[in-house]
């Protein structure tokens, strides 16, 4: 049987190639300047091997020019230039790429800069121009040709006059339409813009004619234009320079001409790494949170580069959520992109990059936390809370990663301590790790809740943020000391006379405080005497796992599912309060049920939760007064 080869429809492919692939018309002059790039790089390699070539680095560049008028903008480059066979094997073969071809041969001399691989990024010039014009001359020949093609119906070949080795392509850009214009390809401008965008970092200078103005001569007042040739890119990116010849000001100079915030940067990272997959990144840690970080319309990620080419803006599988914060940029020369380098192939080579990118970030915080601890702290109260979301989301799976990240205000230092710093100061005796939530720092200082651990000396950590009792059960313990809320039954402190006395007083006093159960039906699962209460009459405190704040939380939510915690009301059996209780217990039941209201609704104030009914409340207490 004969095999026989696939043919194509070459006009049909063409047209796909040139109006499906990219998504933007803008990287047509990215994919014209890195071939211009590759070619340069060719007669570098080529120079290593032939004598007969010098390569002196100033006789190299690429030149970008605009003629409005006759809508023709130009990209010439002194590389290595093509036959008539590369004119017709390379640009009349769609998906045929000589670039690729070269790197393979010469894989042994590092030929690993070269851009091109997939031999269509050429093509693109057809989105923005109605005929292209590429005007060429080889190394080592004497002959130029001219290759044209108006798009789908083919091109032409002949031979012209050039006078110098290299490249010209000429396109002619497109009239606008009514609903896309093609003008601005020949504005210096955007032009400019673009350069900068995609090849800021092309190793070779790309030239401009750019205009400017300088005083008329003998006049300081009067100004004229003038054209100059300029260099557009920065070449050389910061990332592949020496660490230790880059100065914290460079790297707070590239943070702000990149724009990734307008602050400065807290702490920043130069990586360079070789190992099972190559890259360099800069990340950076901002001072401030951006406005926006909070809000939906924020969007993580870093920019990735291949070779120094940008192909992504925001590569948000390059950070895991809880550093969304981390701003910078990752250039390998080791992804595998697809035909239009806007998205990759494969993603291995990007989850080792994000997998070491995300233990770098954490030893740079942690050493942050050892070192500089202000700035740690002003990093936490920016971002802590993106890192205690880490901890609670993905059913903890981030945990351990993050525990030794976390702060909290401590009753004990009245400042920021860690989990280590907490537990290396407990007593022998403290079994939990106590903490109290609500609303600020102030009013959990004045919570009844908070009297009995913190006489026994023990230190409590202040939650203000409605994300930290969530955190903490995810966490569920911290170096084996399990977490307590200072609110919750139990709370292990045993001072046995007090709990015996305690409970012997709960039992001498069921009647009233079963009688007080019912006058409060529902809202209370329980009325106790407290065995956490010094000298605030009352307070409210929770059997189960959800605690008042989380019912707080959850009942602010959009979807509330209604989660009530199990509120008790305890009473202080040494308040004179209670006496009083007993009394209208035993001679005033109306009284005992306007008191038991009265109790309950001053719990409620103390816990920041509100009171169902201010008008009742408001009588009760005139039906006291009077
Ligand atoms: N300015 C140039 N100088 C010399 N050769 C060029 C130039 N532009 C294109 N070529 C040749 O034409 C080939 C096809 O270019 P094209 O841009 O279509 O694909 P590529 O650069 O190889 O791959 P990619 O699609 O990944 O960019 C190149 O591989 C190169 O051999």
């Amino acid at each position: 049987m004969v095999k026989k080869e696939f043919k194509a429809e070459s006009k049909r492919l063409l047209e796909m190639m040139v109006n499906s692939i990219y998504s933007q018309k803008e990287i047509f002059l990215r994919e014209l300047i890195s071939n211009s790039s590759d070619a340069i790089d060719k007669m570098y390699y080529k120079a290593l091997t032939d004598d007969s070539i010098s390569f002196e680095k100033d006789n190299y560049y690429i030149k970008v020019s605009a003629d409005k008028e006759n809508r023709i903008l130009t990209i010439t480059d002194t590389g290595i230039g093509m036959t008539k066979e590369d004119l017709e094997n390379n640009l009349g073969i769609i998906a045929k790429s000589g670039s690729l071809t070269f790197k393979k041969e010469n894989e042994a001399k590092d030929g690993h800069d070269i851009i091109g691989q997939f031999g269509v990024g050429f093509y693109s010039a057809f989105m923005v121009a109605d005929k292209v014009t590429v005007v060429s001359r080889a190394v080592g020949s004497n002959e130029a040709y001219k290759w044209e093609s108006e798009g789908a119906e083919g091109y032409t070949i002949e031979p012209v006059e050039k006078d110098s080795v290299g490249t010209e392509i000429t396109l002619k850009i497109k009239e606008n339409t009514e609903e896309e214009t093609f003008d601005e390809y020949l504005e210096e401008y955007r032009l400019r813009g673009i350069i900068k965008k995609y090849s800021d970092f092309i190793r070779y200078p790309i030239k401009m004619d750019v205009t400017t103005s300088k005083p008329k001569e003998g006049s300081e007042t009067e100004f004229e234009e003038f054209q100059e040739e300029q260099i557009i890119n920065s070449m050389v990116p910061i990332w592949r320079k020496n660490k230790n010849e880059l100065t914290t000001e460079d790297y707070e100079n590239f943070y702000t001409e990149k724009h990734y915030g307008y602050d400065k940067p807290l702490t920043h990272l130069h990586l360079n790494v070789d190992g099972a997959v190559r890259y360099n990144a800069i990340l950076f840690i901002p001072e401030n949170i951006p406005f926006d970080y909070y809000s939906k319309e924020y969007e993580k990620g870093l920019e990735l580069y291949s070779n120094g080419v940008l192909i992504m803006n925001k590569c948000s599988d390059l950070l895991p959520d809880y550093f969304s914060f981390v701003k910078g940029m990752v250039d390998s020369e080791d992804l595998s992109l697809n035909i239009s380098r806007e998205i990759l192939q494969h993603d291995r080579q990007l989850k080792l990059i994000a997998k070491n990118i995300k233990n770098k970030i954490k030893s740079q915080l942690q050493n942050l936390l050892k070192d500089e601890r202000e700035k740690y702290e002003k990093f936490y109260n920016s971002f802590g809370r993106q890192l205690k979301f880490g901890v609670y989301n993905d059913f903890g799976a981030n945990k351990e990663d993050l525990k030794d990240l976390l702060m909290f205000y401590s009753s004990k230092e009245k400042k920021l301590v860690t989990l280590d710093e907490y537990v290396s100061r407990m007593p022998e005796d403290q079994k939990y790790i106590y903490y109290a939530s609500g609303e600020s720092n102030e009013r959990i200082e004045k919570l009844p809740q908070t009297e009995i651990v913190g006489e026994k000396g023990y230190e409590i950590l202040y939650f203000t943020d409605d994300i930290d009792e969530f955190a903490i059960k995810m966490l569920m313990n911290y170096k084996e000391k399990e977490f307590k809320s200072v609110s919750s039954g139990d709370l292990g402190i045993d001072e046995e006379d007090t709990q015996t006395q305690k409970d012997n007083e709960q039992s001498e006093n069921r009647e009233l405080l079963e009688y007080m159960k019912n006058i409060l039906s529902s809202k209370v699962k329980d009325v106790r005497i407290s065995k956490r209460l010094k000298t605030h009459p009352v307070c409210l405190s929770t059997d189960g796992e959800v605690t008042i704040e989380m019912e707080k939380i959850l009942s602010a939510m959009p979807e509330n599912q209604n989660i009530k915690a199990d509120k008790v009301l305890e009473i202080n059996s040494n308040h004179e309060v209670f006496q009083s209780l007993k009394v209208a217990f035993d001679n005033d039941k109306e009284k005992l049920s306007l008191f038991t209201n009265l109790l309950y609704n001053q719990a409620l104030l103390i816990e920041g939760l509100p009171i169902e009914d201010p008008v009742d409340f408001t009588n009760d207490i005139c039906k006291v007064m009077v």
